[in-house]
Order: C-alpha cells, then structure tokens, then sequence
C-alpha cells in the first residue's frame, strides 16, 4: 500500500449491531485500515445495550487498524441515535442504555405529546412529534418505573457523546444527535426548559452542544486508546447525520439506508415540522436540517423471515399475492408500537420464496410511503435514490427498492458511509474545509445506478389496502411486549 498523501482522519461508526472505524487520508479519501466489532443487544421486552460495550468494540475496531490509527490526526464518532445513557458521579453507566428501538417507552411518548400541547406545539418547537424512540420519553420511562436510576443520574448522554466524552473527557453533543432528543428546540437551537422542566431533568446533567466545525477536544492520555495525546477530536453526530455528510448529498437528493433501522432523509434548507409524526424534524451536522423517517424493522426482520423460513436472504421468487408487514419488534413508521408482524393472503402453493418477498416488500413499503414527505416540494423526482447501510449490498433488497419506488437507485461502492461521514468531519476540523465538500472530493457517492423501472403499483395498493383493514389489530398488544 503507498504511503498517505495527507494527514491521516479516523471516522468510527458505532451503530446498533457493531462499532466500526475507518482510517482515511484526508487529502485523497482513501481507506488506509479498517476495523469492525460486534455489540449485543438485549432480547425481550426492551432494547438495551452497556455503553462500556461500545468503548470496548471501539478500542477493538481501532486495534485493528493497527499503527495507521496511532498517526491520525483527527478522529470523529458517529452514533447510533436517541440511545439514553444515563451516568453516575464517576462516568459510568446507571444501567444500560435504553436504546432508539425500545418501544417500552411509547405509553410516555403518548401523554408527553397530550400533556404538552399536542403534535403541532411538539412539531414546532422540537421539530418532531416524539415516538418511542425519542430520549425524552426513554427519560420519563425511567423516571416512572426506575426512579432510583433516575436519581442516581448525574449526566445524561447519547451514545455518541458518551464515546465522545471518553476521549476527550468533556461532555459535548451536536446539534444533529441533540435534535433526536425531544428536548432541543429546533427554532432556537438550545434546550428546551420547558420540557426539561416537564420531564424533571435538569438542564445542568446535558452536555455542552459543540457549533459544527468547532473542536470537541483533544484526545486525553488517560486511556487505552491508539491516538497521541492531543489528537483532535470534531464534534461527532448521529449515524443518519453521519451518513450525509459521508455522501455530501445537496437538497432533494435522496438517501435510504437499510441497516437494523431503515431510514429515508435528504437534506433541506427549510426546517421541518411535520404534525402527522411521520418526519423526524432533525438537524444535520452543518447548519442544516434533514428531515427523516425511521423504521424499526429492516434487514434484521427480513433476515429472521429468511432464517425462520430456512432460505437464503436472496432466495426470493416474484408473484406473489401474499402481504408480510414484518412489524417484529413494533414498527415506528407507521406508528404502531405494540404491532407485531402480519400475514396475509397465504394460499396452497404460495412459495416461500413468495413469502420471503412479501417481507422485503413490507418492510420498503413503510420507507417509500414517507419518501415524498422527507424531499421539499421542488425536489426532481427523477433524482436517484441513494442505497446505503448493510442491506444496500443485497440483490433482493436493490431490486425491492427499485421496483417499488419506481426511481433509479445508486449504490454506492463505498461500504462505510457513516464511519466516511464521521471522517469528513474530523478531517474538517483540521482544514476548516465543509465536511460535506471533503466527501464530495473524496468521491464517497460513486456507485452504479440501476435504471428505473415502471413501479409496483398493485403491490403498494394492497399492502396499503392490508395495513389499513388490519389497524384495530396492529394496535392492539401482544402479550410478549
Ligand atoms: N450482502 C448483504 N445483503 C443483504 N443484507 C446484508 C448484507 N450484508 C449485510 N447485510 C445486512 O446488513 C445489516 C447490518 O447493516 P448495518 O448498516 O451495518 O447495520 P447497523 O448500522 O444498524 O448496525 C445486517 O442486519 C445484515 O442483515
Ligand atoms: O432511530 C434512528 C433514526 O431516528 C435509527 O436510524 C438509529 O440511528 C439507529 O441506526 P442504525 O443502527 O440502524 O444505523
């Protein structure tokens, strides 16, 4: 491999399943090293994982990467979002954190948006209706069955301040992360007193908001860490944050990624509040906003149909009349937190391949319908859409995408467009260049684009036509959540 050109970046992705780390020169965009590993998440009711986890899978990934990580000169971590970690007067964790796809919390998300004015004043203020998966209702969970945690709290962190914070030992945030809160104004840009007031949570326990560009800090030596003491540290953010940045995508580009979460997003000038709870009002991590729309289940849901069917994730096969909405831990677009997953239509010599595609089809028909809402109004609706996150590799997912939207999809050969994104900005804080105009020179979007084809309008009709006859029993709970 021939030396590096320029300084050399580390962008770390530390998302719902694993934490990975990139080492990137900075003048060309090229990977120097890479290193990936796993995290658990708890089964059952809730979805928790150890903060200490991520550190170790941190220090793990960047292990791997070998000496190149010992000379970057600036590094960056993107985070799976929402993830409330509470910690005590040393740093270290209460318990888990709760994460963005825990649905325990949607009975608070409910009487929060009640008590407070509705989804329009929410909308407004904060820029989303808050579902279970914001940190707000996550904090009124804990505050309602586990007060002596909530007592016990003496920082509250997401998760990529809490990685953040161990390098630098500062607590800081951005604002892109902090506008998946629940407690962030997006009007005003600062925390919102009232609903912190509202929660019982004291604005003195959240971490500084650090101003895109600025630096976080510097690397501490106390710590196991392959950086030099003084590294820089850039603000970090959200992993959909990250993950434009990483695409350096304009207004009315769009992009859907397929990971644990599936989301769709681009970028927009405008700030949104949309009342209907759909689009998540955020911020990206420039000075902009990325209004967004999430699901809960993606490629993991579609790989347990898969397991649970005994077939390969690609063995799909087409005709099928049969609808799978694949609600397996909830579902957050739509807003059905007690749905479980639904079957319909299943006759004698439906395949299981025609199951397996029933499943793909569902679980991007909850992305497509919230496609329209994310783009402003002149976006051009010929505009590829953007195919990231581990599922983007998959033929089956490719070709469910296309044949449902209807729009050309590209896919991008860069595999790490978070962790790519993350080093953008490190390699930001050290140029003063727009971390989104790094990726641009870098290249990060190239990727074949699959043409469009004439969309599915059947199949969209009759899952649309399933879900809306079956809503009284989507609504209703089962008993194991
Ligand atoms: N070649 C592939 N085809 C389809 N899906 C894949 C492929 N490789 C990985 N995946 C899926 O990608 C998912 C992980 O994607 P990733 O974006 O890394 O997730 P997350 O960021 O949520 O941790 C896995 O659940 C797996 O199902
Ligand atoms: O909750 C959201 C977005 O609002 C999710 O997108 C999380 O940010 C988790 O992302 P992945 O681990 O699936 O990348």
């Amino acid at each position: 491999m021939s030396a590096a050109e320029g300084p050399l970046v580390v962008g770390v992705d530390s998302s719902t399943q694993s934490t990975k780390a990139l080492v990137v020169d900075a003048s060309t965009g090229r990977v120097v090293a890479s290193g990936q590993a796993p995290h658990t998440v708890s089964s059952g009711a809730g979805r928790e994982s150890d903060p200490r986890q991520w550190w170790d899978a941190l220090c793990e990934a960047l292990r791997q990467c070998g000496d190149a990580a010992h000379e970057a000169a600036a590094v960056s971590v993107g985070g799976q979002q929402h993830g409330l970690v509470t910690l005590d007067e040393r740093g270290e964790p209460v318990r888990p954190a709760l994460l963005w796809n825990d649905v325990r919390s949607a009975p608070q998300a409910r009487r929060l948006t009640e008590e407070l004015g509705g989804a329009k004043f929410w909308a407004e203020r904060t820029g989303s209706v808050p579902a279970a998966s914001f940190t707000v209702t996550k904090w009124a969970w804990l505050a309602e069955h586990e007060p002596e945690a909530a007592r016990a709290t003496k920082a509250v962190r997401l998760p990529h301040d809490y990685l953040t914070e161990r390098l630098t030992g500062q607590g800081t945030t951005d604002r892109g992360d902090v506008s998946g809160t629940g407690w962030w104004a997006s009007g005003t840009e600062g925390y919102d007193e009232e609903i912190l007031a509202h929660v019982g949570l004291d604005p003195a326990l959240l971490p500084r908001v650090v101003r895109p560009g600025e630096v976080a800090g510097t690397v501490r030596d106390s710590h196991d860490l392959p950086f030099s003491k003084g590294t820089l540290v850039a603000p970090g953010t959200g992993d959909n944050a990250a993950a434009a940045l990483g695409l350096g995508v304009r207004p009315g580009m769009p992009v859907m990624s397929l990971g644990t979460s599936g989301t769709v997003y681009a970028v927009s000038r405008r700030r949104p509040a949309d009342p209907s709870g759909t689009v998540a009002g955020f911020a990206d991590a420039r000075g902009d906003w990325l209004p967004l729309a999430c699901t809960l289940n993606c490629t993991l849901a579609v790989d347990r149909v898969a397991t649970l069917l005994g077939l390969d994730r690609e063995a799909v096969e087409p005709g099928t009349a049969v609808t799978l909405l694949p609600y397996l831990d909830g579902e957050r677009t739509p807003n059905l937190p007690n749905a479980s997953g639904l079957l319909h239509g299943l006759r004698h010599d439906t395949t299981a391949g025609q199951l397996l595609q029933a499943a793909y089809d569902g679980a991007v028909h909850s992305l497509l319908g919230a496609l329209d809402l994310v783009l402003d109004e002149d976006a051009d609706p010929s505009a590829p859409l953007l195919l990231i996150g581990g599922g983007a590799r998959g033929t089956a997912w490719q070709q469910t995408v296309r044949r449902l939207s209807g729009r050309p999809v590209q896919v991008p050969e860069a595999k790490e467009l978070v962790a790519l994104g993350a080093a953008a900005q490190a390699a930001g804080v050290l140029t003063g260049e727009d971390p989104a105009a790094v990726a641009r020179r870098w290249n990060t979007a190239a990727g074949p684009v699959l043409d469009a084809v004439e969309r599915d309008e059947e199949t969209l009709a009759r899952i649309a036509g399933v879900l809306s006859d079956a809503a009284p029993l989507l609504e209703r709970p089962t008993d194991t959540h």
